[in-house]
């Protein structure tokens, strides 16, 4: 029996989990996690908070009992403390205080990322709040039950976590104030074109923005009272922290390999610089198609492949993994954004010699008088090269199965000039003969 470990039992661990369960009987795998609840999908935060759903219990699609009914011994609230890498050993402690150590012939490593945290003053006043599992949404909801006088949140950052929960917080009636040192929400998704449109939006909702500010202090006498930044000082009765996340190394960091942000360096196959140990998750780096080099995409879709990947190739089945895009997708009330790949602003940076083309139009012809919006398209490509390099689209109307061609073209190393006379039908009911991929491509220099 090879014997495998598991530590982190979230996104990428119960992918990897399930994929060696399923497949291969001749395993024995023991799973070790900190927390008390597996697979809980923060993607459902802002809903659940912004009362969109009726609670929490849809968030979670696996549990310690269906582990363990295919066969791993699950070890739940029990971090593990030390690896011994050279003599291949595991040392967890268990909530009862009692310490359990297994060996290993393959460890995987999916012990996921931390909120970043800023060393500033007043991160410990009451209602700070940091949002990444699940005791922490519930914590923010019992705080809002509970204390009627927070009547005012301010959130720091305002990438994909931050503008989601300005909605929440403002459909729970709160007043809501966004900061970020970037002058634009999302700028590290889109360009200022499509921004633009999301900072629109926020702001007719009564969303106050505060960009280009650095936070340097939180005040209060016990509880939150003000966030002060190189700007300004704002009244405020709570702040969220939502500034990204930094990848979870504490285990490995003095062993393996580390990406400049210290995450675990993998290759294709999800293996670190230990042969026997592979990372996955948001604690692993990926490979980046886009700008075809090693990067750090924290995202529960990658989370998932990479479990997979690694699963297989840890029980013997080699399996390398496609690369990554960075796809993703936002909807703030009804508007709907998605990109994936680079930015023409992140394209630029990477030192491509980088242009977009854009195309807006209706999504379906203007006969069509209902249920017919507008759409916004940019591709990203390479002059040089003429690769694709990215593409966002923004729209009322649900654009979002679009952006997988893009997802593809950028893995596949497509061109634009491909794309100019690509076969995409057409039928009132769905688009327009001379449709905005089409366009957008025709349009390219
Ligand atoms: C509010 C929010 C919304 C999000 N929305 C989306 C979205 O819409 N789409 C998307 O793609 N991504 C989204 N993400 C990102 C996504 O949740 C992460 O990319 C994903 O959780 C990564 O999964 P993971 O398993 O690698 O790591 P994590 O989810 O961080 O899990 C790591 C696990 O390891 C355990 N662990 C850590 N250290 C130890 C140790 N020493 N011993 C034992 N166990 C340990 C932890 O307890 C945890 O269970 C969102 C994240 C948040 C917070
Ligand atoms: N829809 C989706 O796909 C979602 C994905 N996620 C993923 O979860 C991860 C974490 O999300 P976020 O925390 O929102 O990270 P993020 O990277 O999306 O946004 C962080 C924001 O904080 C800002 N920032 C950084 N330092 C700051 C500081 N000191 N003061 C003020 N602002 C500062 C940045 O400019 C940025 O806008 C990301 O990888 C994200 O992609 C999260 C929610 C939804």
């Amino acid at each position: 029996m090879k014997k495998i470990v598991i530590i982190g039992a979230n996104h990428a661990g119960t992918a990897a989990i399930n994929t060696i369960l399923d497949n291969y009987k001749d395993c024995e795998v023991t799973v070790f996690d900190g927390n008390s609840n597996i697979s809980f999908l923060g993607c459902g935060m802002a809903l659940w908070i912004g009362d969109q759903i009726s609670g929490s219990d849809g968030l979670f699609y696996s549990s310690k009992e269906a582990m363990e009914n295919k066969g791993a011994e699950v070890y739940m609230e029990t971090p593990v403390g030390n690896i011994d890498f050279d003599k291949k050993l595991v040392s967890a402690t268990t909530k009862e205080g009692t310490t359990v150590t297994k060996e290993y012939d393959r460890l995987i490593l999916a012990t996921g990322s931390l909120p970043i945290k800023p060393s500033i003053d007043g991160m410990d006043l009451d209602n700070v709040q940091f949002v990444k599992l699940f005791q922490n949404a519930q914590e923010v909801i019992d705080k809002l039950k509970v204390h009627e006088d927070i009547k005012h949140v301010t959130i720091v950052g305002a990438g994909y976590i931050g503008v989601e929960l300005a909605e929440a917080f403002k459909r729970k009636g709160k007043e809501v104030r966004l900061i970020d040192v970037a002058n634009t929400s999302l700028s590290g998704y889109y360009d200022p074109e499509f921004t633009d449109l999301m900072d629109e939006n926020l702001r007719s909702h009564d969303i106050e923005l505060r960009y280009g500010e650095t936070v340097t202090k939180i005040e209060g006498n016990g509880k939150v009272e003000r966030v002060v930044t190189d700007k300004g000082s704002y009244e405020t009765e709570m702040v969220v922290m939502a500034i990204g996340f930094k990848p979870n190394n504490l285990l490995g960091k003095d062993h393996l390999k580390l990406f400049a942000n210290g995450a675990y360096e993998v290759n294709k196959s999800q293996m670190t610089s230990d042969s026997d140990v592979y990372a996955i998750g948001d604690c692993a780096t990926v490979y980046d198609n886009a700008i075809q080099d090693v990067n750090y995409i924290a995202l529960a879709t990658n989370a998932v492949r990479s479990g997979i990947v690694a699963a297989h190739n840890a029980c013997g089945t080699p399996l390398e993994s496609a690369g990554v895009q960075g796809s993703n997708g936002i909807r703030i009330w009804n508007m709907n954004m998605v990109s994936t790949g680079l930015s023409l602003t992140k394209a630029l940076k990477h030192g491509f010699n980088a242009a977009a083309t854009d195309f807006e139009d209706l999504q379906k012809p203007a006969f069509i008088e209902e249920d017919n919006e507008k759409v916004k398209i940019r591709i990203v490509y390479d002059l040089d090269t003429r690769r694709i390099l990215g593409a966002q689209l923004a729209s009322n109307y649900d654009i979002s199965m679009g952006i997988h061609m893009f997802s593809l073209a950028i893995q596949e190393k497509l061109t634009i000039d491909k794309l100019k006379l690509l076969d995409i039908f057409f039928l009132p009911h769905f688009n327009q003969p001379y449709n905005y991929i089409t366009m957008a491509a025709l349009q390219a220099k």
